[in-house]
C-alpha cells in the first residue's frame, strides 16, 4: 500500500511536471475548433499562438474569442474588476499569426485544427517538422482521420499524438487523448496533464477510427440523415424526437449544423474512401447538396435550418 501510494505521488509529481513543461501552445488553424483551443489554453495561462492562412478567418476567429471569454467572464466572476482582469490577462497571452513555420519556433505543444483533409494535414505537419524545436509535441484534433496516418508525415512519431476536443471548446469538458504505437510516455503524460491544466477530463484512446466519440455518435447521425432521405421523418421531428425523448442538448440535425456540414462532408467521404463496403458511409444525396450550395450551417447562416447572421 505504502508503495502504491509512493508510487501515485511521484506519478502525480511527474503530471504536474510535464504540465509545467507546456508553456508555449501553437494552435493552427482558427476555425470553430482552432479558435475555442486556443482560447482555453490562453484562460488557462498558456502563452498561445493561433495561427490560419486565411487572414478574415483570423479576424472572425478574434470576434469569436472575445465574446465567447466575456461570457466564461461573467459565469466564472460575475460582473466587475476580477472578470475584466481575466479577460484582460487571458486576452494578452493570445497572438496571431498568418505563418504556421515561424510560429512554431518556440512551441512546446502544436495543436492541428485545420481542416479534415489528409493530404492538407500531411503537408503542414511535414513543414512544421523541419522548423519546431526536437522536444516539440505534435496534435492534432482531428475527428476521423487516423493519427498514425498523419504522423506518418514527420520524424517524430513519439512525440506525436491525437488531442481531440468537442465542440464548444470553452463549455465542451470532454478530451480524448490519443496515442499510436510509437507515442512514447513521456509524450502521453505530457498531453493529459496539459489536457487537466486546460481544465478538462481526459480519457484515453487508441487510434481507431472514431475514437470513442464519434465511433458512436457519427453513425447516429448518418442515420438520422438517412430517415430523412427515406421520408420517414422531418428533421425538425428528429431533433425534437432526441431532445425530448433521449434527453440530447441539441437534435442530430442542429448538431450537425453547429458542427459545420462541410466538416460532416469530409468525415463520411474520408470513412466511405476507407471503408467503401459499409453502406453507411456511402454518400448522401441530401448533404452533399446542401453542401455544393455553401450551406455549411451556423457558421455560413444556413444548413438544414436558417440562422440569423
Ligand atoms: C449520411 C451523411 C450524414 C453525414 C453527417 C456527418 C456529420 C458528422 C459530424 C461529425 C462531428 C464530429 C465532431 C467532433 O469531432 C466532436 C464534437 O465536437 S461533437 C459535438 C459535441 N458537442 C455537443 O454535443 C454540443 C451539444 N450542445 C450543447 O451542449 C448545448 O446546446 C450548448 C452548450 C452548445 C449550448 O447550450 P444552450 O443551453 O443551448 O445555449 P446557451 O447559449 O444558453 O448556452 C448554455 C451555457 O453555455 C455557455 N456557452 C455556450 N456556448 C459558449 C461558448 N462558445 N463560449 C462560452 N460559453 C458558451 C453559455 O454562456 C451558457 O452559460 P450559462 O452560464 O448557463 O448561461
Ligand atoms: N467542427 C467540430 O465540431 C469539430 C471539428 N473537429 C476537427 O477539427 C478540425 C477543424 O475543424 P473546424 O474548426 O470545425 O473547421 P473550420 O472549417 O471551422 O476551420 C478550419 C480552419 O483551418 C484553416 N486552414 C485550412 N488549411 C490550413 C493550413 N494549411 N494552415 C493553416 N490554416 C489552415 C481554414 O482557413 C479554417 O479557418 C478538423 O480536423 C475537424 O475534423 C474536431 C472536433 C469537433
Amino acid at each position: 500500500m505504502a508503495f502504491f501510494t509512493h508510487l501515485t505521488r511521484r506519478s502525480l509529481a511527474q503530471s504536474a511536471a510535464m504540465a509545467n513543461a507546456i508553456k508555449n501552445v501553437t494552435v493552427i488553424g482558427s476555425g470553430l475548433m482552432g479558435a475555442g483551443i486556443a482560447q482555453v489554453a490562453a484562460q488557462t495561462g498558456h502563452s498561445v499562438t493561433m495561427v490560419d492562412i486565411d487572414p478574415v478567418a483570423v479576424g472572425k476567429a478574434e470576434k469569436r474569442i472575445a465574446d465567447s471569454i466575456s461570457r466564461v467572464a461573467k459565469k466564472k466572476f460575475g460582473e466587475g474588476d476580477e472578470a475584466t482582469k481575466f479577460v484582460s490577462e487571458s486576452l494578452s497571452r493570445l497572438r496571431t499569426s498568418t505563418d504556421a513555420v515561424a510560429s512554431v519556433e518556440s512551441a512546446d505543444l502544436v495543436v492541428e485544427a485545420i481542416v479534415e483533409n489528409l493530404k492538407t494535414k500531411k503537408e503542414l505537419f511535414s513543414k512544421l517538422d523541419n522548423a519546431a524545436p526536437a522536444h516539440t509535441i505534435f496534435a492534432s484534433n482531428t475527428s476521423s482521420i487516423p493519427i498514425a496516418k498523419i504522423a506518418e508525415a514527420t520524424n517524430r512519431l513519439d512525440r506525436f499524438g491525437g488531442l481531440h476536443f468537442f465542440n464548444p471548446v470553452p463549455v465542451m469538458k470532454l478530451l480524448e487523448v490519443v496515442r499510436i504505437p510509437e507515442t512514447s510516455s513521456d509524450t502521453y503524460d505530457a498531453m493529459t496533464a496539459w489536457g487537466k491544466a486546460m481544465g478538462k477530463v481526459t480519457v484515453e484512446c487508441k487510434d481507431t477510427p472514431g475514437f470513442i466519440v464519434n465511433r458512436l455518435l457519427v453513425p447516429f447521425m448518418f442515420e438520422a440523415v438517412r430517415m430523412v432521405e427515406r421520408g420517414e421523418a422531418s428533421p425538425k421531428d428528429v431533433d425534437t424526437a432526441m431532445k425530448l425523448g433521449a434527453g440530447h442538448p441539441m437534435g442530430p440535425f442542429e448538431l450537425m449544423d453547429y458542427v459545420g456540414l462541410d466538416t460532416g462532408k469530409f468525415i463520411i467521404d474520408g470513412w466511405h474512401k476507407d471503408y467503401p463496403d459499409v453502406e453507411i458511409f456511402s454518400p448522401s444525396p441530401l448533404l452533399e447538396k446542401l453542401v455544393s450550395e455553401g450551406k455549411h450551417g451556423v457558421k455560413s447562416g444556413e444548413g438544414f435550418y436558417k440562422y440569423k447572421k
